[in-house]
């Protein structure tokens, strides 16, 4: 039977959690703000700086919504926390609020193709978008019925309630649907949804634009798609130091007055502009600054919390990517990392890193996978980020290989999955040796 506590016994622990949440208030006294550091918060336009060019382009092709004409169909693409989405969505929202003044149905709908999966699931997500756009139901299932009955519910909810509607289509090229499909799900989406205004299956005015991080999204739409989509491209380049110090100040007040010491911003802006010009990134690392300080009792974010929160955040996403990978996978990375880290580039060239990823099998007496294999498992986790391809070719006789960019410190990503002691048997030293020999060669 269990124990009355007793009065007494209550009131001191609720007493003493308060005392910890009121304490642990008083010591946050750094952050004022803290959902203007959050990477997902849509900011006001004011605070929006450093992509007017990008602005401008945008503003122009889409701005023929309130006049009641088709936007044409756009490209944006350029690396992550680049402000592709924040841009687009600052646009947009300026459109709706103009047509909504002026009586013009205009409709925004946006989906992340990240976790779609296939064409069938996308149609049925954007019918469900447009259904809660409107206020609507989606009036067929989400499973057992074929994709044309799905398009078809999309179709009747965009005729009965817009004039215009522009789909973002965010990481499209994510999309890849099924394996045994020849053309990938985002080029059979971009064929459908951009043809269908020139059928009488829509009424409305359909415009699509499409994100990508991947700037050979487009190689791999098929012709079909190619000849109706014909988008006007907005390339979205890497933030430098500047741009980013820019994007921190107009957040500063996230801050209360005086907390943040006059190296915090700068220093912040350099890290994230060294790894890949990222603002996200940027405002990630103010975020934990700031959190490490306050935990710390410090009276104001120095550049100390600055250099820690740097350490700590390449650390988190390393780990976050590196967590749920395969054994294999791991020492696909391990061995790249290895190289990029020797060459002093932060970059690997693909047969040396299969060299390495040889040795490593060999030293662990795990299963050998093909150079191309490897290749294609190091591919795979550019979707996270941590490594970017590019082919490269060897000179007019000899061929093309892969390179591969780290985002993070080559170094980070070997400490990191150092922590799986399976990799205990690979000592530094002899790894360094193999390395520059293959370097070297
Ligand atoms: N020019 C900018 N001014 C102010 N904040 C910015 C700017 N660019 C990006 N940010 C901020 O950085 C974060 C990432 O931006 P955004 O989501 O637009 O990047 P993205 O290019 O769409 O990235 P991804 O490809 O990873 O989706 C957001 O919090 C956004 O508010």
């Amino acid at each position: 039977m269990p124990t009355d506590p007793g009065p007494e016994e209550t009131s001191e622990s609720t007493g003493s959690i308060k005392d910890l949440i009121l304490e642990q208030e008083e010591a946050a006294s750094l952050i004022k703000n803290r959902s203007l550091l959050e990477p997902n918060e849509i900011v006001d336009e004011e605070r929006i700086v450093g992509r007017d060019t990008q602005l401008t382009d945008i503003t122009q092709h889409l701005r023929v919504a309130i006049s009641n004409e088709r936007p044409p169909n756009l490209l944006l693409y350029g690396p992550s926390g680049t402000g592709k989405s924040l841009i687009i969505n600052a646009v947009c929202q300026n459109i709706v609020e103009l047509c909504e003044s002026r009586d013009i149905r205009f409709g925004v709908i946006q989906m992340n193709c990240q976790n779609v999966g296939t064409l069938g699931a996308a149609v049925y997500e954007l019918a469900r978008k447009v259904a809660n756009d409107i206020g609507t139901s989606v009036d067929v299932p989400e499973h057992g019925v074929p994709n044309k009955k799905k398009w078809r519910e999309l179709y009747r909810l965009i005729n009965d309630h817009y004039d215009t509607v522009v789909f973002i289509l965010d990481e499209l090229d994510m999309l890849v649907g099924r394996r045994d499909k020849d053309e990938p799900a985002f080029s059979r989406l971009l064929y459908q949804l951009s043809r269908a205004g020139s059928t009488d299956e829509i009424t409305a005015q359909v415009s699509v634009t499409a994100i990508t991080n991947d700037t050979k999204m487009m190689e791999s739409v098929g012709s079909r798609a190619l000849s109706s989509f014909t988008p006007e491209d907005v390339h979205f380049s890497d933030y430098d130091a500047n741009q980013l110090r820019e994007i921190l100040r107009a957040r500063e007040d996230a801050f209360h007055e005086d907390a943040l010491s006059d190296d915090v911003i700068p220093l912040a802006a350099a890290f994230a502009a060294q790894t890949n010009g990222d603002a996200r990134k940027a405002i990630d690392l103010m975020r934990t600054a700031g959190s490490i300080a306050e935990k710390t009792g410090a009276d104001k974010v120095r550049e100390e919390h600055v250099r820690e929160a740097q350490d700590k955040v390449e650390k988190n996403r390393v780990l976050e990517v590196t967590r749920g990978i395969s054994t294999q996978k791991k020492l696909c990375l391990f061995a790249t990392a290895a190289v990029a880290r020797e060459a002093g580039t932060g970059a690997a060239k693909s047969p040396i890193g299969y060299r390495v990823y040889q040795y490593l099998t060999g030293t662990l007496d795990s299963d050998q996978y093909h150079q191309e294999t490897y290749v294609n498992k190091m591919k795979e986790l550019t979707t996270y980020s941590l490594v970017e391809t590019e082919r490269k070719s060897q000179g007019p006789h000899s061929g093309s290989y892969l390179e591969f960019t780290f985002g993070e410190n080559p170094e980070t990503i070997i400490e990191t999955l150092r922590e799986d002691s399976r990799l205990d048997d690979v000592h530094n030293d002899e790894l360094r040796t193999v390395v520059n020999a293959q370097l070297n060669q």
